[in-house]
């Protein structure tokens, strides 16, 4: 053990017996000052473990439609609970939870609307799929020791939506179902295409290759953006038959190529300038990561760059998104992890890339960039 980490460790062991101690916590939460730092780390120490309860209070109101009802607010409790199929009782303890959250809002008796934060869900398609999306993760996570002790090694709600990952463990029942996925992903796209169109310019590239590009989601924003632009969708087969005639469609035909593939298995097509891995590398585990890297590092010319997009793990700031919410996550999907800008860095220099950086990004829980160069 080095000295800074022997000196960390007694430092941690001190300080954990003083903040479990009963009688600090008592003159914490009296002293001037101290009293503040007390107070909010009581709050969010209630968060953390009523987290769920507000989690499905949202979902309340994502399935049972009431950021839509609101939308035509201001509306009373009978009203809502008649649109919702509710009692009125049953509406207002929702209407109050929410209320609680900025969800909705009471803008006098019995006039409710969007609260702050219900405005920003009602005007967001991508999010409220994903919520919807997560009732099965919540559904795996019911009881999470039993899931972590599985080891991955069964099949999860998860596993079987991402069919790609479920099928590394052997849970093909929906066989190659591929549509779902892709159209969550296609909705919830923008959260990373806002951030690397904020963040990246595209005016030195003129081939751009998407790798594991879905429907074309992530392309269609750049190349909208971009418009002089060439644009290479590669995907598993199955994905690519719609991707390509969603994206043909919606920035022409004739600024396109279709590459079906499998990035394990098939050489990365040449002569792309740019290859994007958007909300790809946390899907697999290191060893797959890291092959998928260098099968990318081939195709590339000396000077051509890759751009990796994803939620990032350690992020200053949004630690709990990384390591908290998509560790979870990617566990219960069976497969990969979330990485550090520095993991990352790491396996692109292994992989042979002569340079990577991170670009900083406004929002950080939507996606992290980092662009290496061949
Ligand atoms: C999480 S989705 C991300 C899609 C898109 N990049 C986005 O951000 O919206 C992962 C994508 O990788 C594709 N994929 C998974 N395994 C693949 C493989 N072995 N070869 C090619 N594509 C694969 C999936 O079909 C899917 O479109």
């Amino acid at each position: 053990m080095s000295r800074w980490t022997a000196l960390r460790t007694a430092w941690i062991a001190r300080r954990n017996r003083v903040f479990a101690n009963p009688r600090f916590q008592y003159w914490a939460a009296r002293l001037p000052l101290i009293r503040l730092i007390a107070r909010s780390r009581a709050d969010a120490a209630f968060d953390l473990l009523a987290g769920f309860a507000y989690s499905q209070v949202l979902r309340a109101y994502v399935e049972g439609g009431l950021f839509e009802i609101l939308k035509d607010g201001p509306l009373d409790a009978a009203t809502i609970a008649s649109r919702m199929d509710l009692s009125e009782d049953a509406a207002l303890t929702l209407l109050r939870a929410g209320r609680a959250l900025m969800l909705s809002e009471e803008a006098g008796p019995d006039r409710w609307m969007l609260g702050e934060q219900g405005a920003v869900f009602a005007a967001n398609a991508g999010v409220q799929a994903m919520i919807r999306h997560h009732r099965l993760l919540y559904a795996d996570l019911a009881d999470p020791i039993a899931l972590l002790r599985r080891d991955r090694k069964e099949p999860t709600g998860l596993s079987r939506f991402w069919t790609y990952a479920g099928a590394l463990h052997g849970a093909t029942e929906r066989g190659a179902q591929t549509t779902e996925y892709s159209e969550l992903m296609a909705t919830s796209q923008h959260f990373v295409a806002d951030e690397v169109l904020a963040s990246v310019g595209f005016r030195d590239v003129r081939r751009l290759l998407d790798v594991g590009g879905g429907h074309g989601a992530f392309l269609t924003a750049i190349g909208s953006a971009w418009p002089h632009l060439q644009l290479g969708l590669f995907d598993l087969p199955e994905v690519v038959e719609t991707g390509g005639a969603v994206l043909g469609e919606a920035v022409g035909a004739n600024r396109i190529s279709v590459h079906p593939g499998n990035f394990f298995k098939d050489s990365i097509p040449e002569g792309y300038d740019m290859v994007s891995l958007i909300r790809i590398l946390h899907d697999h585990d290191d060893e797959p990561a890291q092959a998928l890297l260098a099968n990318i590092r081939a195709s590339l010319a000396p000077g051509a760059r890759l751009l990796i997009a994803e939620p990032m793990a350690r992020i200053p700031g949004a630690e709990p998104m990384g390591e908290a919410f998509f560790g979870l996550y990617l566990w219960a999907m069976g497969s990969g992890r979330p990485r550090s800008p520095e993991d990352i860095i790491a396996m692109l220099a292994k992989a042979g890339f002569a340079s990577a950086r991170p670009v900083a990004t406004a929002q950080p829980v939507n996606a992290s960039v980092i662009i290496a160069r061949a």
